[in-house]
């Protein structure tokens, strides 16, 4: 296993410069479900020092279409800010004069790190016959990345959303690799209804006459209104509904007469904004194939249940749900604080729904920041 400052694996831009991604190539890897990757390479980026004791490590997890870019200015290749802007730097709730923060692009994505879009042995994108990869899978090149780097025990593991499954999962998989983990926005196992919101999506990709089982990348011609309808499925459950009837209600977009053929109510315009922009960014086959490993999740699968898997975890468990949120509600956070003895219970308020995980940075900071504490002091 290596690490490199060259790419291996990207999607839309292959010559796009790497920014200051790094990547890390941790090998073969045989996958939960039967599949194999002969060659993994994951992209991740760092802020902060790694101490001598090599004890201050600390991994974000991000959600599904985030990838390893937290915080800082949009670099060379990189659309936007990172999507946690605030949190990581000098004084920040991830400190770096404190702490060494460490973020991967999950396996399965489209940022850098292997996934559909990246090329196999036959010198092709895998497209369709990338195989089916579980949270579990994820975490395990995630631990990978960490023996790498000389990292034997995070301080800590937190993440929301999707993030928040692999943490949840680091802390059950490596209960000895972890100080304090910190799951916001998210559950022990995926629900029916996350299930359930997910398959229209994954059928809206797949009814694609662009998607071709996959195999698109070498027509020139990408999924993308199978994507942009996943993700206004998705955005919807994202956010709240008294947000939307509030910023919205029943308005035009403005120019436009809904009460009638073509036109918009304002809220389609913004889903319509809001799937244009995924399609920009976003591969479907990483949708899919990420997808499918939130809808693997499940911390006590094989393991006796979700009491028993935690019960293994000693280090310190943080769960925060957000108090809109209709997609992961707050109740499974509750849950999981119930299941596990000892778990710090927080909450997120915001008008926002799931999303509030990503907005709601100031409380998430304060979140943070106290459940770093203990730990760092
Ligand atoms: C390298 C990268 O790209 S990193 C990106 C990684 N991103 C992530 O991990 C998270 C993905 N992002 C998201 O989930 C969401 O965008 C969030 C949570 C960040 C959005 O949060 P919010 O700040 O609440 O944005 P909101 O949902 O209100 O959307 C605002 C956008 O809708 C647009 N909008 C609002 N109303 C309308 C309307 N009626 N018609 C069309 N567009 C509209 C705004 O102009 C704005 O556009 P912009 O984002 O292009 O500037
Ligand atoms: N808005 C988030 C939601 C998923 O939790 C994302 O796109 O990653």
């Amino acid at each position: 296993m290596t690490i490199t400052d060259l790419p291996t694996a990207s999607f839309w831009r292959p010559g796009d410069p790497p920014g200051d991604r790094l990547f890390a190539s941790v090998g073969a890897l045989d996958l939960e479900r039967g599949g194999h990757l002969p060659d993994v390479t994951v992209a991740y980026e760092t802020w902060g020092r790694l101490n001598a004791a090599r004890d201050n490590a600390i991994l974000v997890e991000h959600a599904l279409t985030g990838d390893a870019h937290v915080d800082g200015p949009a670099g060379p290749g990189q659309a936007t800010a990172g999507w946690w802007d605030g949190l990581v730097g000098p004084g920040g709730p991830l400190d770096t004069d404190r702490w060494f923060v460490v973020a991967t692009n999950v396996l399965g994505g489209c940022q850098g790190t292997t996934g559909p879009s990246s090329e196999a042995a036959d010198g092709l994108p895998y497209g369709g016959s990338f195989p089916f990869v579980t949270i579990r899978d994820q975490v395990e090149v995630e631990a990978r990345v960490a023996d790498l780097l000389g990292i034997h025990r995070w301080a800590g593991v937190l993440g929301g959303s999707m993030g928040g499954m692999r943490a949840i999962e680091w802390a059950t998989s490596h209960p000895d690799r972890v100080s304090t983990c910190i799951v916001l926005a998210s559950t022990a196992y995926a629900t029916a209804d996350q299930i359930a919101w997910c398959q229209p999506q994954l059928l809206a990709i797949r009814s694609d006459p662009n998607f071709h089982d996959g195999d698109y990348y070498e027509r020139g011609v990408a999924p993308l209104d199978g994507l942009g309808i996943a993700r206004r499925i998705a955005h919807v459950t994202y956010r709240h509904e008294g947000e939307l009837a509030e910023r919205f209600g029943r308005d035009a977009q403005p120019g436009e007469e809904p009460l009638g053929h073509g036109g918009r109510f304002a809220v389609e315009s913004y889903l319509d904004h809001h799937a244009g922009k995924l399609g920009a960014r976003f591969d479907a086959n990483s949708y899919v194939v990420l997808s499918e490993a939130m809808n693997s999740h499940d911390v006590g699968r094989g393991r006796g249940g979700v009491a028993a898997a935690l019960a293994a975890f000693t280090g310190t468990l943080v769960v925060a749900g957000v108090d809109t949120d209709r997609l992961y509600p707050a109740r499974l956070s509750d849950e999981i604080a119930a299941l596990r003895p000892g778990t710090v219970l927080r909450h997120i308020s915001s008008r926002y729904g799931h999303d509030g995980f990503l907005i709601e940075i100031d409380r998430v900071g304060e979140i943070l920041r106290e459940a770093l504490e203990p730990a760092g002091s």
